[in-house]
């Protein structure tokens, strides 16, 4: 759980402004949904959160300290594709966020920390329906399976802050309509701040809890490049969500349902779990 602040920043890659004067505060527990037209600079917005780039100017802080240089276990990440490692397991995959987190980035966990980390990790699987599938590769999962994976391998080191670029972008209705109850339901869970870019709009009012929209406020007809995206317009979403909290309202499926005569594993999980820490345990159930 963590809150973000962001303060004048600036983007440009050589002539071109991407982004420019954004100004931003998000509270710990927010669900954020970014939108904005093609190219106006939300993956860019993303990476810098991410420390896969740094702003131009400006400062992006989170709980009031300078982002670290570098990517690290706080920030978790989902990409639309390629998120999951394809020559591991799905529970390889997991395991691998542990092995990162506990041992750096050429370790391997042995004895009991390797016991406990397995442990931990088929409980996550568990939790997002995969433990079923937990010797199969990548390949040979659904894409809504592949990013239910993507995001218990992002969850697995506990970020304050998850970062989701379009990460269900590329699934089909019925599929979406799954894994954002699965969303949701982390993100009331887990204490964590939450980042999604999305061109979908009824998927950004459906999960968050404030959509904020990039757009170029200015054109140069003669030179493009010349002006960035700022923010636009910044909605907080009504009725209210509040994480850990039971909606005012039951939030009707943002996708269609899945088509009749087709199954689908549970989204919940069936074993005790222990994967959720202290830290994660100020749960509502759904
Ligand atoms: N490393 C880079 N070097 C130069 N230009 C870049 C770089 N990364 C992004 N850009 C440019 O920045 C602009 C914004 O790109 P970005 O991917 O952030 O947009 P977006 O809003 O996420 O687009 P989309 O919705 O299509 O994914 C684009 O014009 C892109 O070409």
């Amino acid at each position: 759980m963590s809150a973000i602040t962001v303060r004048n920043v600036w983007k440009e890659y050589g002539d071109l402004v991407v982004l420019e004067r954004l100004n931003l505060e998000i509270a710990p527990r927010s669900f954020v949904a970014l939108v904005g037209p093609s190219g106006c600079g939300k993956t860019t917005f993303l990476r810098m959160l991410l420390s896969e780039d740094i702003p131009s100017r400006g400062e992006i802080l989170i709980d009031g300290e300078p982002l670290a240089r570098e990517p690290t276990a706080e920030r978790g990440v989902v990409f639309q594709r390629y998120s999951v490692f394809p020559h591991l397991t799905v529970l390889g995959n997991v395991l691998l966020g542990l092995e990162f987190e506990r041992g750096g980035i050429l370790a391997r966990l042995f004895g009991a920390a390797k016991a406990k980390a397995v442990a931990e990790a088929r409980a996550l699987l568990d939790e997002v329906g995969l433990i079923e599938h937990e010797r199969k590769y990548p390949a040979q999962l659904s894409g809504g399976m592949q990013q239910r994976l993507a995001l218990a391998q992002a969850l697995i080191r506990r970020p304050k802050v998850l970062l989701l670029d379009e990460p269900f972008g590329a699934l089909d209705p019925g599929i979406r309509g799954e894994i954002h109850a699965l969303m949701r339901r982390l993100w009331n869970e887990c204490e964590i701040t939450v980042v999604m870019v999305t061109h979908d709009l009824p998927e950004a009012f459906g999960m968050a809890t404030r959509v904020i929209a990039l757009e170029r406020p200015r054109e140069d007809p003669v030179d493009g490049s010349r002006y960035g995206a700022t923010i636009k317009a910044d909605i907080e979403v009504w009725p209210r969500r509040i994480a850990g909290e039971a909606s005012p309202h039951k939030m009707p499926p943002i996708s269609s349902p899945a088509p009749a005569g087709t199954t689908r594993p549970s989204m919940r999980g069936s074993a005790g779990t222990t994967w959720r820490s202290k830290r994660y345990s100020r749960s509502t159930k759904p």
